[in-house]
């Protein structure tokens, strides 16, 4: 079987507070994107319960046996009488990044084997076995535009489409580590209700869907103002960085020659 974990980006992000288990609540909106890894899950027949994980592509920087994937196959072999399997990872998208790419692989590998071997398992329980995973998690399982809350688990479906706008996506360089990004940060009231997302032009968004990982994220990683401040040079109507970073992402009326801007980064465009 082979599979396509996709990306996600995050449009407004609001940390509102800090809970007692250490995690933060938060409000965003998650958005699917067309940027994908390729995942390929094969039975090894004759055997239970061991899941041998090898990748290529960009490099992941944890051994296998703690990569999430391995992770996803380890909470259901708990479970269930899973066949063993040989996994393999082509990594495209950046970690390292908000992208969630890593997330998307896990919910992925549980939508996968739940498929591969039968195991009848509903949309709710394959997003209680995601949670476990990480906070992102769970999105990749719906997999479309989403308000979420919560640590990010809790999702309501909202109305939003993209599709008539060219979108650039750049990564610069360094990476920031999710744990690091929530140590910088200080809580507040979300000054949006993103509920509401749909209902406001994209020319509107600017200074109102603002991601509060920023504030701590951009002096740590200069690269990110200025390509915020190139995205906008090149005509972007909207630009704002994704989740806790570093990916920055612009929104433009019209496809630009992206590579060309920034040949020493990462860079993806939607179709
Ligand atoms: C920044 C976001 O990408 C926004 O969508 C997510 O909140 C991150 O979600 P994630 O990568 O799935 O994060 P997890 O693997 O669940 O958690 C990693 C670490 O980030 C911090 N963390 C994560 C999510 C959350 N709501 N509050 C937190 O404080 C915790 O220190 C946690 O130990
Ligand atoms: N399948 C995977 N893909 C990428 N990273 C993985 C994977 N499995 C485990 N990891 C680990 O997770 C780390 C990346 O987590 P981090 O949350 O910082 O990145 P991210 O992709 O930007 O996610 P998010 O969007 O949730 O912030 C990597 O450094 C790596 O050690």
């Amino acid at each position: 079987m082979v599979i396509f974990p996709n990306a996600k980006i995050n449009i407004g992000l609001f940390v509102t507070e800090k809970r007692s288990d250490g995690f933060h609540n938060l409000e965003t909106v998650f958005y699917p994107i067309d940027l994908r890894d390729i995942l390929e899950i094969t039975e090894v027949k004759g055997e239970q319960g061991r899941c041998v994980f090898t990748s290529t592509g960009i490099l992941i920087d944890c051994p296998p046996e703690k990569n999430l994937v391995s992770k996803a196959y380890a909470i259901l072999a708990a479970e269930y009488d899973l066949p063993s399997v040989d996994v393999h990872l082509h990594k495209i998208i950046p970690y390292g990044a908000g992208l969630g790419g890593g997330s998307s692989d896990a919910a992925f590998m549980l939508v996968g084997l739940n498929q591969l071997f039968s195991l009848g398992l509903n949309e709710e329980q394959l997003m209680g076995y995601a949670a476990r995973v990480g906070s992102d998690c769970p999105f990749f399982v719906l997999n479309h535009p989403v308000f979420a809350f919560g640590k990010g688990e809790l999702m309501e479906t909202i109305d939003l489409s993209l599709k008539d706008y060219h979108m650039v996506l750049v990564k610069p360089n360094r990476g920031v580590s999710t744990p690091e990004a929530y140590r910088g940060i200080t809580p507040r009231a979300a000054s949006f209700d993103l509920r509401e997302l749909g209902k406001l032009p994209v020319e509107q968004w600017t200074g109102v869907i603002v991601n509060d990982f920023e504030d701590s994220v951009v002096p740590k990683v200069p690269e990110i103002e200025e390509i915020k401040n190139k995205l906008r040079d090149l005509g972007a109507i909207y630009v704002s960085m994704t989740g806790s970073g570093s990916a920055v992402y612009g929104l433009f009326h019209h496809p630009v020659e992206a590579e060309k801007a920034f040949p020493e980064y990462f860079v993806w465009q939607s179709e």
